[in-house]
């Protein structure tokens, strides 16, 4: 859904890109750079019970994953190894974002079995969001759709979080029972997206 907002979002990134590529960074160094933060704020703060900070350092570097494409459009290196490259970061920081509260959660001073079911079950079927994709692809269709793409999947949890964060109950816990359905809806509309595609292509 939030994907059919890149037009109009492109008039703020590319200037944005065409900045950061006089820098001389390259497009793989920012993706490299956004992951880095992205991992370093989950992990650094997260486990630490430092919800809103984590939250805060994340999403000044989720933005990179923006502008890494932005930078390689605007200075004509967008490659193969550099989609590739940052499909498999995105994987890395979603599941460091995860593995964050999961290591919160399960410490024996602040037990909390459910938020750990969930937080896993959240890192599990947003992978499988992402494989059902790369794999249909693979396989010469596309699954581009669902109600909970990545960029819907990083704002409920980001939200989730950063105002677990600053105080407010229940909102972590509703937040990943949101997420959680959502994700496994969006599985199983990549899946009947998919399934349709091959019926009509592999009709005798
Ligand atoms: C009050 C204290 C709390 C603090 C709250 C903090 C709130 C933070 C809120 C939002 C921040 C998150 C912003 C999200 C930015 C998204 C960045 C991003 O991911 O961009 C790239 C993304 C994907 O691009 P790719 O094509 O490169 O990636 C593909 C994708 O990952 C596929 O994933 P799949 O869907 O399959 O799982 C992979 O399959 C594929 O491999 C991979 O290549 O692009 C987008 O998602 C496009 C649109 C994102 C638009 C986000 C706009 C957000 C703008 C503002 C949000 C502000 C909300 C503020 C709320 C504040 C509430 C308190
Ligand atoms: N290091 C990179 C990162 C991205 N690209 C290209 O951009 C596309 C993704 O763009 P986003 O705006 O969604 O980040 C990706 O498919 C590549 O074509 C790149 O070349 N090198
Ligand atoms: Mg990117
Ligand atoms: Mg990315």
């Amino acid at each position: 859904m939030l994907n059919q907002l890149r037009p109009a979002l492109s008039r703020v990134i590319t200037p944005v890109g065409r900045a950061l590529a006089r820098t001389g960074l390259t497009p793989n160094a920012i993706t490299i750079i956004g992951t880095f933060g992205v991992v370093g704020g989950a992990l650094g703060f997260y486990p630490r019970g430092e919800f809103f900070w984590g939250t805060v350092v994340i999403t000044i570097f989720v933005f990179f994953d923006m502008f890494d494409g932005a930078v390689a459009r605007v200075t004509g290196k967008t490659s193969r190894f550099g989609a590739f490259l940052d499909s498999n970061m995105d994987r890395v920081s979603d599941a460091a974002i995860f593995s964050g509260v999961i290591l919160r959660f399960a410490r024996q001073d602040h037990p909390d079995m459910m938020i750990v079911g969930l937080a896993l079950f959240c890192l599990v079927s947003g992978a499988l969001v992402s494989y059902a994709r790369a794999r249909a692809e693979g396989i010469g269709v596309g699954a581009t759709v669902g109600i909970a793409e990545r960029g819907e999947r990083l704002i409920v949890s980001l939200v989730a979080i950063g105002l677990d964060g600053l105080g407010v109950p229940y909102v972590l816990v509703v937040g990943l029972w949101l997420l959680a359905l959502a994700s496994a809806i969006t599985v199983v509309q990549r899946f009947v997206a998919v399934r349709k595609q091959l019926e009509v292509s592999e009709q005798p």
